[in-house]
């Protein structure tokens, strides 16, 4: 709803109210245009002022009320009465004013923004195009190339570039409220033709057709399928080619197109689903909201390495002290290096000082006695993180948390390494740690709950998505992979190529095909676990048994390659070669397509044409299955934690929601159609055997995402 009130006896005050981001709902919608009529029907009142309540302006249309029966008056219309209004309306931005939000602003004839407010048109990151004026009005505000780039990123700015690139008139220190008043007050009476940017040409600038190829290709290059990018463009070019009434048409068209398109629900349900996770609880009854962290002031990362020093950086940056320490000398001298230039490059990006003072550098691990919380980043080999975990319970002060970084190791075997069980956790970053918003937070046995609640909220105060996960080899993002990764090595065995596979999944929209990913990270990582658990016997590299463990189908493929120390990037080759080691572009190498003929002919396989359908199939759905698995298990506590894990931290794409929610998009009944028909093709691959969860699913109708965990039925269940 809107509030009304008369200030300094002619300023009409409408507010804003709905908590928590005063989301313009029918109801506020509704309450705009009451007030408005009321405003403009007072004689005293000379000019007008909109503001939030809760230092909030407004956060956008209220996305909770997409996809149900919309009610209430239109947005563009109310707009439109705002802008044709005969007194001057002023918009006082607080804090936020995003999407239908910013659209309301720019039908104000003014806006005065508080210098620590954020502006933005992100409806792209929902599947949408910004449907009530802002492809029409921003070109016409602040040019063409500008409204183009805010508009295709969802970019949100500072006043202070607000300003700078003419969205608002003035920027505040001061109440916001007052300052729109006092100028309402300066602006009544006065013309207001320049101020209807509706009704001002758009300014062309002189290679208007470059613009928008250059722009188009930009788009359609960084979109990976996703539609609305490509929309956002075609709409701002109409506000370019066409007049205000019918670029509007134009908009309504594609936002049309938009709002009712699978992309635009996957992404708003991947919207709710990040802000889902933070509410997370663990079978032993700690939740979000009742296990209450632990200050942390001071922190340690043990091991600089890559991960280590990524992980300094990030705590660094987000003003913790760090005791970073390195027992060798040489690793550590150029951790020092690293890890100096990480932050500097940072803070340049920021416009901040570098937080260079808040590491502290050692090569003894005593350096660690008095701190709250330590990473533990070594090698990922479980005997060094066994002698670690039980040096550290001896060293550090009593009730210091003890974190691990490792990607899939037992934490409560390190738990048992130490006197306190309790305070151990899994902090399973991904990297560049520094850079990468994903943090699995893993609960063992024996973690406390203060121990989950404090490392998640040491996870959002350096700025990650936590996602709570139960411990299992792998954990939720790499025990998925695990069976992707496989279906991947079973479609070479069978005929395809690395070139083929990546193609498809790429063209699917992954960041990466699942082959150059695992160049960019290593065959050695995996390499080393398979070889931890037995799976790398060298006797059973070659013979009948090379393709078979335990009873099921085996490849060692990745283990063959790896015995030419063909680890990736970093060699310079892995399933593709590069230019020199530490190259970044793949290239189809002709020495691995022959080494997969020999492969095929010494094992006796007859290389089959295979479709990308197949591909798709296999790869995704194995990966599917797992996760279903995992569900079933109470691994993770929803979907929800599995599609923000694999989104954020393995490049499914965003306009996809996340393989739980393509799941449920293709149709549970698809799913678990097609894993039975491959599972009979290949009765030795288990991972294809479709997991009791997802037959329950469909036997119970298969419901809609958000009513599966009434079928899981775990204890900690969040619905
Ligand atoms: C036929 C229809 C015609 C319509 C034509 C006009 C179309 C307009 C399109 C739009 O305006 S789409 C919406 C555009 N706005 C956004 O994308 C903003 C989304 N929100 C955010 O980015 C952030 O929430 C925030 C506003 C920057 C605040 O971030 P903060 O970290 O402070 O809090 P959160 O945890 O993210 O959010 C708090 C709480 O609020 C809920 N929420 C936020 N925005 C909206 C919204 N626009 N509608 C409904 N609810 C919203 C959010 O879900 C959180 O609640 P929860 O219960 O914890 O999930």
């Amino acid at each position: 709803m809107a509030l009304y009130t008369r200030v300094s006896g002619s300023v009409g005050v409408i507010t804003l109210q709905n908590p928590p981001v005063n989301a313009l709902s029918a109801a506020v919608r509704q309450g705009i245009v009451d007030m408005m009529d009321r405003a403009l029907s007072e004689p005293e009142v000379k000019s007008v002022v909109i503001c939030g309540q809760n230092g909030k302006f407004c956060g956008g249309a209220d996305i909770k009320e997409f996809g149900t029966n919309m009610s209430g008056p239109a947005l563009i219309p109310l707009i439109d009465r705002i802008e044709s209004a005969a007194k001057p309306v002023v918009a006082a931005i607080e804090g936020i004013a995003l999407g239908g939000g910013l659209e309301l602003a720019l039908g104000c004839h003014y806006r005065i923004a508080h210098s620590k407010a954020k502006l933005g048109l992100p409806e792209v990151s929902l599947g949408l195009l910004p449907g009530a004026g802002g492809t029409q009005r921003l070109p016409r505000l602040i040019s063409i190339p500008a409204a183009l780039e805010l508009i295709t990123t969802g970019r949100h700015v500072t006043a202070a570039e607000a300003l700078q690139l003419g969205i608002v008139d003035k920027v505040t220190d001061r109440n916001t409220l007052d300052e729109a008043v006092k100028f309402a007050l300066s602006v009544a009476g006065k013309s207001l033709d320049l101020h209807r940017i509706s009704t001002n040409p758009c300014p062309h600038p002189p290679d208007v057709d470059a613009v928008f190829e250059t722009a188009m290709q930009r788009v359609r290059q960084r979109a990976r399928g996703a539609l609305a990018p490509v929309a956002c463009v075609q709409a701002v070019r109409a506000a370019a080619t066409l007049p205000y009434a019918h670029g509007m048409e134009r908009e309504r068209e594609l936002f049309k197109g938009l709002f009712t398109s699978g992309q635009a629900r996957a992404l708003q349900y991947y919207f709710f689903a990040q802000r889902a996770v933070g509410r997370w609880s663990t079978p032993g009854g700690a939740r979000w909201d009742t296990s209450k962290p632990r200050p942390v002031r001071r922190a340690a990362v043990i091991g600089l390495g890559t991960m280590g020093r990524g992980i300094t950086v990030a705590l660094a940056q987000a003003g913790l002290s760090v005791v970073a320490v390195e027992t060798n000398e040489k690793q550590l001298t150029e951790a020092k290096q690293g890890v100096s230039d990480m932050l500097e490059r940072g803070a340049r990006r920021r416009g901040v000082p570098p937080a260079l003072d808040k590491v502290i550098y050692s090569h003894k691990i005593q350096a660690v006695a008095d701190v709250d919380l330590v990473i533990e980043a070594v090698f990922e080999d479980m005997e060094l993180k066994k002698a670690i975990f039980q040096q550290l319970s001896a060293l550090c002060k009593p009730g210091t948390f003890l974190c691990t970084n490792t990607s899939g190791l037992d934490i409560d075997e390190l738990a048992a390494q130490t006197q306190n069980p309790e305070l151990v956790v899994g902090m399973h970053f991904f990297a560049p740690a520094h850079v990468m918003k994903l943090l699995e937070v893993v609960y063992g046995q024996k973690s406390s709950p203060q121990a989950v609640a404090t490392a998640m909220q040491i996870g959002s105060k350096i700025g990650k998505v936590s996602v709570a996960v139960g411990n299992c080899r792998g954990f939720v993002g790499n025990r998925i992979l695990k069976p992707y990764l496989e279906q991947a090595f079973f479609l070479l065995e069978e005929g395809a190529t690395p070139e083929l596979v990546d193609k498809v999944l790429e063209e699917f929209g992954f960041a990466m095909g699942v082959f150059r990913m695992s160049d960019l990270s290593g065959l050695d990582v995996g390499w080393r676990v398979r070889k931890a658990i037995g799976l790398v016997a060298p006797e059973a590299l070659t013979g009948p048994y090379a393709r078979v463990r335990e009873g099921h189908r085996y490849s060692p493929l990745g283990d063959l390659l790896c015995e030419q120390v063909r680890f990736g990037q970093k060699t310079g080759r892995g399933w593709y070669q590069y230019d020199k080691p530490g190259g970044r572009v793949a290239k189809p190498d002709p020495w691995l397509h022959r080494f997969l003929e020999e492969y095929r002919a010494q094992h006796g396989l007859v290389a089959r044409r295979i479709d990308h359908q197949e591909v798709l199939d296999r790869c995704l759905y194995a990966l599917i299955n797992e996760g279903f698995r995992i569900l079933e298990d109470g691994i993770a506590a929803g979907p929800e934690d599995i599609d923000v894990i694999y989104v954020l931290g393995y490049g499914w794409p965003q306009h996809r929601g996340g393989p739980m929610f393509y799941a449920g998009m293709v149709g549970l009944n698809k799913v678990l159609e097609r894993l039975e028909h491959y599972h009979q093709v290949h009765p030795d691959v288990p991972n294809l055997q479709p997991c009791s969860l997802l037959r329950k699913l469909v036997a119970s109708g298969s419901p809609p995402i958000n009513k599966w965990r009434e079928v899981i039925k775990k204890p900690h269940s969040q619905l």
